[in-house]
Order: C-alpha cells, then sequence, then structure tokens
C-alpha cells in the first residue's frame, strides 16, 4: 500500500470565467469543488493508476466532512485524524481567455499538540502496512515547521521509503531528515539551494548537491519543460511532448504519483521517470487538480524523451 500525508487537507475549488478581472464583478460559469491538497491528489492520481492507496492527514469542520463523502464518492480509501477548527478551501480562477490561472490558499486550520500526537501514532501504525509514505503540501497552522522532519524520523524504525514535496522553511527541515525522494520546483529548489538555477548546468550542480546531503532520488520540475532528475549520482534530463495545456495545477502531485507507482512496482529508474512525467503532463490535460486518464497516460508514456547526463 502507499499512504498519503495531506497535513493541510482542502476543498479545491475551480471557478471557469470567460474573463477575469481584478476589480470588476465577474458571475462564475462553471464551478468544481473536489476534495484537494496536494496528497489528496497524489492519491486520487495512484488511486487512477489501480495502486492501493490511503489518504491520511487531518480534516475539521464542515469542510472536512466535504472532504471525506467526496473521497468516498470517489472510493479512495482514507483515515484522517478530525480536529475542531475547519479545513481551508483553495480556490483556482481559471481565466478561459488567456488559460491564466489565479491560486487563493487559505492558511488551513489550528492543530493542536494532543492531535499531532494523534497522528504521529497513526503514522507510524500506517507506515508499518505501507511501501512508500507520501508527505505533500503546505503546514497548517500551530504545527512547527519541522513537523515533516520529524515524522520523517518516526517512519524510521518502519520500511516505508519516505517521498516528501512542500515548500518553504518545512521542505529546508525535512530536507535534514533524508526522505527517499523529493521533488522541488524551480522556486523550491532556491529555497534548499540558496540559488535558483539559472541553466541546466546550474541545475545538475543543484541536484547533485540535494544528493550529497542524503536524497537518494530527488527530482526538479520544469513544467512544460519536463523535469531533471538525479538517482544514485546519476542525472536524468527528461521532456514532455507539447501539449495545449487546459490546467497544469495539481501536475507537481500527479508526477509525485507517478513517480511512487513506479518505485512500488519496482519499475526501473527511467520507467518510473517516464510514469512519473506522463502522470504530469496528463493531469495538466485535466481541467481538475489531480485527475488523470489512463489513456493519456499511456499515450505519453511513448513520448517522454529521457537522456543520461
Ligand atoms: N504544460 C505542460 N505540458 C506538459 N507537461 C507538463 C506541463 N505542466 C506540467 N507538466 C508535467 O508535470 C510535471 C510537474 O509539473 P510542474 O513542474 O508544473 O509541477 P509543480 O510546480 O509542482 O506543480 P503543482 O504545484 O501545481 O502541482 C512536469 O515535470 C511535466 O512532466
Ligand atoms: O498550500 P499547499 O498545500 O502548498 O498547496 C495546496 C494546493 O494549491 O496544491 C494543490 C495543487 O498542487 C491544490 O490541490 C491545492 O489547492
Amino acid at each position: 500500500m502507499i499512504t498519503t500525508v495531506t497535513l493541510n487537507a482542502a476543498i479545491d475549488k475551480t471557478y471557469v470565467l470567460s474573463d477575469f478581472q481584478l476589480g470588476k464583478v465577474s458571475r462564475i460559469g462553471q464551478i468544481h469543488a473536489v476534495a484537494g491538497g496536494k496528497g489528496i491528489n497524489a492519491a486520487r492520481v495512484l488511486h487512477q493508476l489501480g495502486i492501493r492507496t490511503l489518504a491520511t492527514g487531518f480534516v475539521g469542520g464542515s469542510n472536512g466532512d466535504f472532504i471525506l463523502k467526496n473521497l468516498d464518492q470517489q472510493q479512495i480509501s482514507h483515515d484522517f485524524v478530525k480536529v475542531d477548527d475547519e479545513s481551508r478551501i483553495c480556490l483556482n480562477i481559471m481565466n478561459a481567455s488567456n488559460g491564466e490561472s489565479t491560486e487563493l490558499l487559505e492558511k488551513g486550520p489550528l492543530i493542536t499538540e494532543q492531535q499531532l500526537a494523534e497522528f504521529r501514532q497513526k503514522i507510524v501504525l500506517l507506515g508499518q502496512q505501507s511501501r512508500i509514505v507520501i508527505f505533500s503540501g503546505s503546514i497548517p497552522a500551530g504545527l512547527s515547521t519541522s513537523v515533516y522532519a520529524e515524522l520523517i524520523e518516526a517512519l524510521r524504525k518502519t520500511n516505508a521509503a519516505v517521498f516528501l514535496d512542500t515548500s518553504g522553511d518545512g521542505l529546508i527541515h525535512g530536507l535534514k531528515a533524508a526522505p527517499f525522494f523529493m521533488k522541488p520546483n524551480e522556486d523550491e529548489i532556491a529555497q534548499l539551494t540558496g540559488k535558483r538555477p539559472e541553466n541546466e548546468t546550474e541545475l545538475v550542480q543543484s541536484l547533485h548537491q540535494l544528493a550529497d546531503s542524503g536524497i537518494e532520488c530527488a527530482s526538479v520540475s520544469l513544467g512544460a519543460s519536463g523535469s531533471m532528475t538525479v538517482y544514485k549520482g546519476t542525472i536524468y534530463r527528461v521532456r514532455v511532448p507539447s501539449i495545449e495545456a487546459l490546467n497544469p495545477v495539481g501536475s507537481g502531485d500527479a508526477y509525485v504519483a507517478g513517480m511512487a507507482a513506479g518505485i512500488y512496482q519496482e519499475l526501473p529508474i527511467e520507467d518510473c521517470l517516464r510514469l512519473a512525467a506522463a502522470c504530469g503532463t496528463a493531469n495538466a490535460l485535466s481541467a481538475h487538480a489531480g485527475f488523470v486518464k489512463r489513456e493519456d497516460v499511456d499515450a505519453f508514456l511513448k513520448q517522454i524523451e529521457i537522456v543520461q547526463l
């Protein structure tokens, strides 16, 4: 089983507008609301790939009830700690006239020490039953920025391989706990190494820097330009087909899910990278974050180019 952790679960609301202008009244055409947050998105993609998955983390209030009901409707197994405060809403405003998306992300509920202790116990039990545990997304109020590092340490006594996909101080602390896999984007690699890579040579240097700090596998995702990965000291450059992206929000989560699915199925590393990239690209074809169609993934698998540098 693969367990995904979403400490800051959300209702992901997407408004599709024919033309969005700041400072003007807009009436919404299409509305879509779904259980979200990065770990839940990854769980949905894993489920769509047919991998046994369980989603955990914290949910609260009526938004939390919506999230659990929506996961049930999608037949995604879950085991969340319930909190008193309200889970957040993350709003994505899609401007159909130019394809731009604007994200408004609430900070999420307050988590108490006691609720964190309950979660710590749960994740260790789930870690014992999982081959992979994926930690994704922002850290809700009340929790320290070292929470991912602490939870990764708690999982050390299990055999689960840990994936970490977050940003800011949580990412910087998390790196010190040496997860098996990380997927920073270009902004996040700059937070980790202190320098934004300006070209491929600098990107390679940044990846070697991550490997030197004890990460077995790290991918920097580059949106439509694909990704670059270091695995056991070797660098892989992955290029993706050019597509008419509808909504790339959640492509990073789909990439992480594809990578986890590959490692879970013990595929060779190049096939893991192919599956990760195909899932990321397939997600960009969907209007909603964390959705892929199996036929799109299969079609893209044949079009991904990988070279060892
Ligand atoms: N426009 C696109 N065209 C083709 N593939 C894409 C596109 N956008 C994303 N991808 C695929 O998805 C992967 C991850 O995307 P991206 O780099 O945007 O992640 P991210 O910044 O973490 O996204 P998010 O935080 O919204 O989940 C890319 O490496 C690529 O394989
Ligand atoms: O605030 P976080 O946890 O960093 O990001 C939350 C979020 O923007 O990420 C997903 C896309 O990757 C969305 O489903 C969700 O709304």
